[in-house]
């Protein structure tokens, strides 16, 4: 679809969500499209001043350069959302759509609430026509919802066009992700009204994303593609996971099958690294969503199936914490144990889902004394995660991977943080009781070199080392959790 630049009249945007989408989004919009006016608005005080702070809410490698080169120029961030709402041209909804936590679809279905009242506050305050877009991940047809909750509520002579503009971005590598897409999709009505939406949408796009990469589609489409990559990424995730278990009680190394399916070109090599389980605030909620969609439909089979890729996380993340307790003696109470890393990937201080707090709880469960280290994620987070221990009681944060490891007797990675790859094990193994151990969640490190040190290392999907357990222990406990043969 060709567009005329001088005829669209995208000027200033509004977009309603400072959060982990809205803030970087919007940063990238305004750097990109300096002849519009780009304002972020959230009813959170406290985000928005650490957005007009020096101190950012948020860690994406490559955004504070961007938000201090335009800030105060063509970018604002404010509370004040009325009229912000009531100026702009195009307004992106970009707030949270987490998972409902009671009543109906409790537990699986999205909670659009946030959505809504974006919704009804826009009805309520703008008295001029506007572009609106779906920014948040949504059930398939939410945008008939919105369109149903604004015409209800719309003031005489105003008229919407709600968009679906899906955000694929990946947190950590935020910045990159929106400067060069894969892909932008827009979903709109098949009207004219709905193109010329469309084609307003994708100007500002054309800023900087070329004409082939802007995808055109109908709004359903739109909606149900960003649910179903999330969930393609994550059964790819899942499915690598699986094959690793196979692996340790096997003998095959899961990182030589990985990339022996990664060399098929019709698989490729992205996504295929076996891990302690997948984490992040959407992968759980976005598939819980399809699944829900799915029973809706009285397609019960097709629910079963993405079920079965959130069942197979919470195995690896479960196995993994069964196999520091198996190896460590099957039993870590009283034991001291560095946890390396509690973001749920490297890159970002985010710690929504993170498998490391799954792992946490499970070694707390059982007893253990945690010393926490992350490069990014902040003290009172990891607190608030583990809300159930304290300082005294359970754990403890550190500000160092040295300080965290010492006079410990495991160190667990659960994050594949690059710099955890650089430390001194030495220095630490030095400083740790004996035997030490090593539990790789995340198979950053050199494990042939941590055996030298001395370590017992153990990692995800390669037959753990049984010389230590079956020849310096011997202990019939260890020998039920071996597999039956010597490879
Ligand atoms: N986090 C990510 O990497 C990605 C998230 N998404 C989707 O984008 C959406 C937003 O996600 P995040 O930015 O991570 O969420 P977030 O929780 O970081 O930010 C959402 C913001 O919206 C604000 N908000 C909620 N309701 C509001 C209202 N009525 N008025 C004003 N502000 C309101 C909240 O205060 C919060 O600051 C979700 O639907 C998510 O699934 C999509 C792609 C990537
Ligand atoms: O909708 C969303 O929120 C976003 O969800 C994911 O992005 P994100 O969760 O930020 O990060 P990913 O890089 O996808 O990683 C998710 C989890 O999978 C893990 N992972 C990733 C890749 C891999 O090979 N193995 C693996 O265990 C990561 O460590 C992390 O815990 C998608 O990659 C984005 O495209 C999408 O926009």
């Amino acid at each position: 679809m060709s567009t005329n630049i001088a005829e669209i009249p995208v000027r200033k945007i509004c977009c309603i969500g400072a959060g982990y989408v809205g803030g970087p989004t919007c940063s990238v919009l305004a750097l990109k499209c300096p002849d519009i006016q780009v304002t972020v608005v959230d009813r959170n005080e406290l985000r928005i001043n650490q957005w007009n702070s020096e101190k950012l809410p948020i860690y994406e490698p490559g955004l504070e350069e961007i938000v201090l080169q335009c800030r105060g120029k063509n970018l604002f961030f404010s509370t004040d959302m009325v009229p912000a709402l009531k100026e702009a041209d195009l307004i992106f909804i970009s707030v949270n759509t987490p998972t409902k936590t009671f009543g109906l679809g409790k537990g699986r279905a999205a909670d659009l609430k946030f959505v809504e009242s974006c919704a009804r506050l826009i009805a309520e305050v703008c008295d001029r026509s506007k572009i609106i877009v779906e920014k948040s991940t949504v059930p398939v047809r939410s945008a008939a919802s919105i369109v149903n909750v604004l015409k209800a509520n719309t003031k005489p002579g105003v008229s919407y066009q709600v968009l679906s503009n899906p955000e694929f971005l990946a947190e950590g590598t935020a910045v990159n992700d929106l400067t060069n897409p894969d892909r932008v999709l827009i979903g709109g009505e098949e009207s004219e009204e709905g193109r010329k939406a469309i084609s307003a949408l994708s100007w500002v796009y054309r800023h900087w994303v070329s004409s082939e990469k802007i995808i055109k589609m109908n709004t359903w489409s739109s909606e149900l593609s960003k649910l179903a990559a999330n969930a393609f990424l994550a059964q790819r995730i899942s499915s690598i996971n699986a094959i690793s278990a196979v692996c340790e009680a096997t003998g095959a190394d899961v990182s030589e099958v990985a990339k022996a399916i990664g060399l098929d070109s019709r698989l490729g090599p992205k996504f295929l690294q076996a891990s302690v389980g997948w984490g992040g605030s959407c992968f759980q909620k976005d598939i819980l969503n399809l699944v829900y969609i799915s029973e809706s439909l009285n397609l019960t089979s097709v629910a079963a199936y993405w079920q079965q890729v959130i069942d197979m996380n919470e195995y690896q993340k479960s196995r993994f914490g069964q196999r520091i307790v198996q190896a460590m003696f099957n039993t870590i109470t009283d034991k001291h144990i560095a946890i390396l890393g509690f973001a749920f990937k490297k890159n970002t201080g985010d710690t929504r889902e993170s498998p490391a707090i799954h792992v946490a709880k499970h070694l707390l469960e059982e007893g253990a004394f945690l010393h926490i280290f992350d490069p990014k994620v902040e003290k009172a987070q990891i607190l608030l995660d583990l809300d159930q221990w304290d300082e005294e009681s359970g754990m403890s944060i550190h500000a160092d991977p040295y300080e965290a490891a010492k006079g410990t007797h495991a160190l667990v990675i659960c994050t594949e943080w690059d710099q955890f790859t650089t430390y001194d094990y030495q220095r630490m193994y030095d400083s740790m009781l004996k035997p030490a151990f090593v539990f790789d969640g995340r198979k950053i490190l050199d494990h042939s070199a941590l055996a030298k040190i001395g370590f017992h290392v153990e990692t995800i999907g390669k037959r753990h080392g049984q010389s230590f357990q079956t020849k310096k222990i011997g202990c019939h406990l260890f020998q039920t959790a071996l597999v039956p043969f010597d490879l």
